[in-house]
């Protein structure tokens, strides 16, 4: 791939309605007037300090390509309006549709149990929140495993906080912005006792799940237990995929219902527990959660059995002690894990523990993560 600003103009051919380009690169790339005409540049057609369109879709004329011009550096179209407009070679050339799709995919590194302690990363605070490359480590260890552990954090809800801020913010939601979570019922939630938590993804019944979830251990006194434990849920699938492609194609496909329900609040949401990209078929999100399943009517008996067959077939992967990840959170460490990809869970405990952390949503996350260059 050239480096920006190295990019020519070799050749321009005119055909029809589109134009053909040879780029110095030896890549060639074909332009149809009506996306080259949205895409003029000039003051007229685009906000150069919002980055926004100018034109409504519907006042971009449908105009034809009149004449054009160009050299190595520099494509000037005048169209049939007489409206010229300019393109460099290197805005041009980004639009190789493999190239531009490519570079949109995610490569998330699949992994099955505890060998992924080796490889995910452990970064301390001070690092994380004071040099850019401590804040790659973290997003790129989220980006690869789906989790990362930042070390050093002062135990207390306010230490959390910070980590919380700098993973893209605090997002706010029924349980709170940041909350403090014990065996206090304040919510109607198994997360406020102390029994074992299965894998699960949280928040299966909102419109949109919460991106990350930031877990630290603030205090775990005269007990035992209280062990947290991981699986991909991107690995699980994939085995899916592989063992049992009609159920894999099913979860891709069915609305499995899920609530929350309390006395001030009733969420429910309906999605697939796989969600893929349509176009690449890439996984973009597991919604595993088996505790949070509405009461479902079912259109037939065959599609409450692939219901039954399909959740079981995916959970077992999901159960399996081998695939998981079990470790104790201690104070100073925090946990922020990909809620789109990774389940979590915890086993029973006894004694008084406190866990702190918050939300962050996946655009703020992602955010970050694309402002510090590790994506498109
Ligand atoms: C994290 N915090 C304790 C605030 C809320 C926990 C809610 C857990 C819920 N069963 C779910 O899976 O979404
Ligand atoms: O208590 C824990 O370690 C985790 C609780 C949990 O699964 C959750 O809050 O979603």
């Amino acid at each position: 791939m050239s480096v920006l600003g190295e990019n020519t103009f070799e050749n321009v051919l005119l055909k029809n309605q589109s134009v053909e380009i040879t780029f110095g690169d030896g890549n060639k790339i074909k332009f149809e007037d009506c996306w080259l005409r949205d895409h003029c540049r000039c003051q007229n057609c685009y906000h150069a300090d919002t980055f926004q369109r100018a034109k409504h879709i519907l006042d971009i004329p449908d105009s034809r390509i009149g004449s054009f011009r160009f050299d190595k550096s520099e494509l000037v179209i005048i169209w049939d309006d007489k409206h010229e407009s300019s393109y460099s070679p290197d805005f041009l050339s980004q639009f190789d549709y493999t190239k531009w799709s490519n570079s949109r995919k995610l490569s998330p590194k699949l992994w099955a149990g505890p060998p992924v302690m080796e490889k995910v990363a452990k970064v301390q605070v001070n690092e994380f929140l004071n040099t850019e490359e401590g804040a790659k480590r973290v997003f790129q260890s989220i980006l690869d495993y789906g989790f990362v552990l930042i070390e050093g954090v002062e135990p207390s809800l306010a230490g959390t906080e910070k980590i919380c801020q700098a993973l893209g913010g605090v997002q706010h939601t029924l349980f709170g912005g940041m909350w403090e979570f014990t065996t206090k019922a304040v919510h109607a939630d198994t997360a406020y006792t102390n029994i074992a938590l299965d894998a699960h993804n949280d928040n299966t019944y909102f419109t949109e799940a919460a991106g990350l979830q930031i877990l630290h251990c603030l205090e775990h006194v005269n007990g035992t237990g209280g062990e947290t434990l991981l699986v991909d849920g991107f690995y699980g699938a994939t085995r899916l995929k592989e063992e049992y492609p009609e159920d894999y194609e099913f979860l891709t496909k069915f609305n499995v219902e899920a609530e929350f329900v309390e006395t001030e609040h009733n969420h429910k949401y309906s999605a697939p527990v796989i969600r893929v990209n349509s176009d690449t078929q890439d996984l973009v999100q597991i919604r595993y959660n088996v505790f949070d399943r509405t009461a479902m009517a079912f259109e037939d008996g065959e599609k409450c059995r692939a219901y039954y067959r399909s959740l079981r077939n995916l959970g077992r992967y999901y159960q399996d002690p081998g695939n998981q990840w079990q470790f104790k959170l201690k104070p100073g460490t925090v946990l922020a894990m990909d809620n789109f990809r990774v389940l979590h869970g915890r086993t029973a405990f006894t004694g008084s523990r406190t866990l702190g952390g918050s939300y962050v949503s996946r655009s703020d996350w992602l955010d970050r993560a694309r402002t510090l260059g590790l994506i498109n």
